[in-house]
Formats: structure tokens, sequence, C-alpha cells
């Protein structure tokens, strides 16, 4: 399908966007392997996280749906799942692949974990070396990529770890076989990334520690169940957060958004640009920091974006892309070199839609220069099969000039089911069409 974007609207409105990727792809791995019964509410029936779900039904797991985004997961324990009868196949994402490897590795049978060609075409050397390091035995098609084929039976050894690169899903790759390793397994990272396994594993009742930056547990522990309540996903709202940012007249609220500070380098970046953002009934759910926030239209200037705030932005950045186009003056980002092995190479895509609709810049090899404030012209954007590039240029249309068609739209439903009704009702002139 693809998307065919009228130029113009304002968005005006109250909205909560669906539910944390990052955390309902937890919720479905911490559930399954504790014991008893774990009630998820705001869980994201996105096709990413359904694939972690399918994945552990696959492997015995029973788990029932009571209503949207209502799960109960029967827990089996950590050593109670059952071989599946076939590959474990996790759709596009990335975090389902690299999390599902450290606890694959620590099972007693052979597990093969495949997924779409974006998927088998992303590095995984980056888990397949520490989880080796522990003990793990994992063959991979050339150059680390997926399929998979990890053995079981193999008894783990706790390791330190100094990951070579900030990545919150190498992290809890590592942390998770450690739960079935021997001894203490312990990370430290270049720079602080998305804390929600640490979080969710205490969440369970696994003690997991943080002293001056070296993250630490201890294996053959149990896991308890509990409930999780899923906030409305950041990354999805960083959309909207642009949308109204960059049109005038805008004024949006949006609510029950998870704002735990490894994941709002977007509300910095965007306030540091001139943003007029608000947080408001701010609360802890569950372990995790939660807030409506207001967004208001302002005039957004280009600035030189904080290297420390790039982990902190990772998922972000296509649709900041477009805040920079719109904003008056250049936007700096180095220190980002992470972006070309996400579903597409961010970089090379956003600057391709960006040439399209006119927008000067320069690519750079760990980040790019954008200089906005010229008009946005219209035209077709490929997406490279990527679900943020596809919603980053719908948002663009707000400020263009002409018609913007983005086609293969498809892999929008990874991480936003419903995107283009959502944003129809907050006033993106958007209609979805066969491609
Ligand atoms: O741990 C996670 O849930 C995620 C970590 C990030 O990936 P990296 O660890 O590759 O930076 C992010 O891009 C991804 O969308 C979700
Ligand atoms: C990078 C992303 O996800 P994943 O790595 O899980 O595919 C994303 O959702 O932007």
């Amino acid at each position: 399908m693809e998307f065919k974007l009228l130029p113009g609207g304002t968005i005006n409105g109250e909205a909560r966007v669906p539910g944390d990727k990052s955390m309902s792809h937890r919720s479905m791995m911490l559930g399954a392997l504790a014991e008893g019964t774990t009630r998820v509410t705001g869980f994201l029936e996105g096709e990413d996280a359904l694939a972690t779900q399918s994945a552990f039904r696959a492997m015995g797991v029973e788990i029932e749906r009571l209503g949207e985004g209502e799960v109960l997961v029967h827990g089996v324990g950590l050593r109670g799942l059952k071989a599946p009868s076939g590959p474990l196949d996790l759709g596009n994402a990335g975090t389902g692949m690299r999390l599902m490897c450290g606890l694959m590795a620590g099972q007693t049978f052979d597990t093969v974990l495949t997924g779409d060609a974006s998927l088998c075409s992303r590095p995984m050397g980056r888990v397949i070396d520490p989880l080796t390091l522990m003990g793990a035995e994992i063959a991979s098609e050339e150059g680390g990529r997926p399929p998979l084929v990890i053995s079981g039976g193999n008894s783990l050894q706790g390791i330190h770890y100094d990951l070579p690169m900030a990545s919150a899903q190498v992290k809890s790759c590592v942390l998770l076989a450690g739960l079935y390793a021997r001894g203490r397994t312990s990370v430290t990272e270049p720079a602080p990334t998305r804390d929600h396994t640490e979080r969710m594993l205490r969440g369970f009742g696994y003690e997991v520690s943080n002293e001056n930056g070296v993250i630490s547990l201890q294996g053959g522990g149990r896991l308890k169940a509990t409930d999780i309540d899923v906030p409305a996903d950041i990354s999805s709202a960083a959309f909207f957060l642009v949308a109204a940012s960059i049109t005038p007249g805008s004024d949006l609220l949006l609510t029950h958004v998870g704002i735990n500070p490894t994941r709002t380098g977007v509300l910095n970046i965007l306030r540091l640009m001139g943003a007029d953002i608000t947080l408001k009934n701010e609360r802890e759910v569950g372990g995790e920091p939660v807030a409506d926030i207001r967004v208001r239209y302002a005039p957004l200037q280009g600035i030189d974006i904080p290297e420390d705030q790039v982990p902190l932005a990772i998922d972000e950045f296509p649709v900041l892309f477009i805040a920079a186009a719109c904003a008056e003056g250049r936007t700096v980002l180095r220190g980002a070199e992470e972006l070309r092995v996400k579903e597409s190479d961010r970089i090379a895509a956003m600057a391709e839609g960006l040439d399209t609709l006119g927008v000067p810049n320069e690519v750079l090899d760990d980040g790019i220069i954008i200089d906005g404030g010229s008009p946005i012209g219209g035209g077709e954007i490929r997406t490279h099969m990527d679900h943020r590039i596809a919603m980053a240029f719908a948002i663009a249309a707000l400020r263009a000039e002409k018609e913007i068609y983005v086609l293969d739209c498809d892999h929008v439903a990874t991480s936003f089911p419903g995107f283009d009704a959502l944003a129809r009702g907050l006033g993106l002139q958007i209609t979805v069409q066969a491609d």
C-alpha cells in the first residue's frame, strides 16, 4: 500500500498512540519465562511484538488475548520452554531477534531464528560475539546475517562485556543470556541506552545492579509474574510532536506517553530547536515514568545535535530530519552511524527522500547536514521498506507545496498499526491506496 498526502493542514486534538514497542517485546519475553501469570495492558499489537508473541506460543507458552492490547501470559519459568517445531520467524524486528538470541543461547534445545528480507540483512555479529564468549554456539549466514542456528545444551558462563557500540539490544541480549549463566554477567556501555530490560527484570523480582555504569546480574534466579502497563511509545508520539511543532496553528495533547529519560532525546532535541513542549501529569507506572505531552506550533531553528542525545533519540531521527528541513538554518547530526544498520540505512534513505522534496542536505559517514527553511516540494518517496521513513515523509506533507506519495508503506504496521487513521483524525490529509 502507499500513502497519498495532500499538502498543508494543522494538527489539533488529543490522542494516545499505540504501546511502546521495546516494552511490548520484553513483556512477552519476561512474562513467558516467569513463574505465574503476567497480565499486560497497553501491549502493542504491531507486527514486531506479535512476532515475539508467536515465537513464545511456538515454544509452548499459553498466551491469551483478553481485549485490545490486553494479554495474559501464562509463564512457564526460565527452564519451561519447549523446542519449537520449526524456525522462529521474528519478522522485521531487530529487537526481537537480538534479545531472543540471548534467551535461546541458554536453552537445552536448538533454535533457528529468521526474519524478513530487511532483518536478514542486518548484522548479528554484535550479539554472536559476546554470546560466544559466554559459551554459546551460533551459526549464521555470511557477515553474521540471519538466519541464525543456535545450538542448545551449552552451559553458559557469566562474563564482563564492554559494549563496542551504544546498543540496548546488545546490552539486553547479554543480560538475558546472563539469566542462564553461571556466576555474574556484567556490561558497560559507551553511552547510556534505553534501560527497559533492567527496569522490567526488577519488576519481575530479579535483582539487577547498576554501580557506576556497570550493569550486572547473577545467573540462576527466578522471575515472578507481575502486571505490566505498557505506556504509549514515545517513538510513535515523535511523529506528532514534530507534526504539531512545524505547523502553524497546531495544539496537540498526547496522553500516557513513556518518558523514560533514556528515551527522551526527541524532546530534548526539539526543545533545543525551539519547540513548545510541556509535560503534564507526570507519574510513574509500573517502574516507568509516564506523562501527557502538550505540543504547540513554534518556529524552529537549526542546531548542532549534541552527540550525547544520539542514543536517546536513535529511532526518532527520520522525523527529526523533517523538523530540521522546516527549521531556519542548518542542522548537523554526527555520531549516528548506528542509523545505517536499522531496518534500512536511514541516513541514505532519508537523504534520498529529502533530495526528492528539494531539501538541501549533505550526507556524512556518521550523520547528515540539513539546510532548512527553503520550500519543500512533493513527489514519490521510496521507503526502503522502513516504517519510520514512511511515517516521517507523511509528516513532511504538512509543510510541503505539492502532493507527496509515500510508496511501500506496509511496514508501518510493524510499530504503528492505525497510523493513517490516527493521523487523519488529528489533521493530516492522508489517504491509503493500493500500490
Ligand atoms: O532495545 C530496544 O528495544 C531497541 C534498541 C534500539 O536498537 P539498538 O540497540 O540497535 O540501538 C532501537 O533502535 C530499537 O528500535 C529498539
Ligand atoms: C530500529 C527499530 O527497530 P528494530 O531494531 O527492533 O527492528 C525501530 O523500530 O526503529
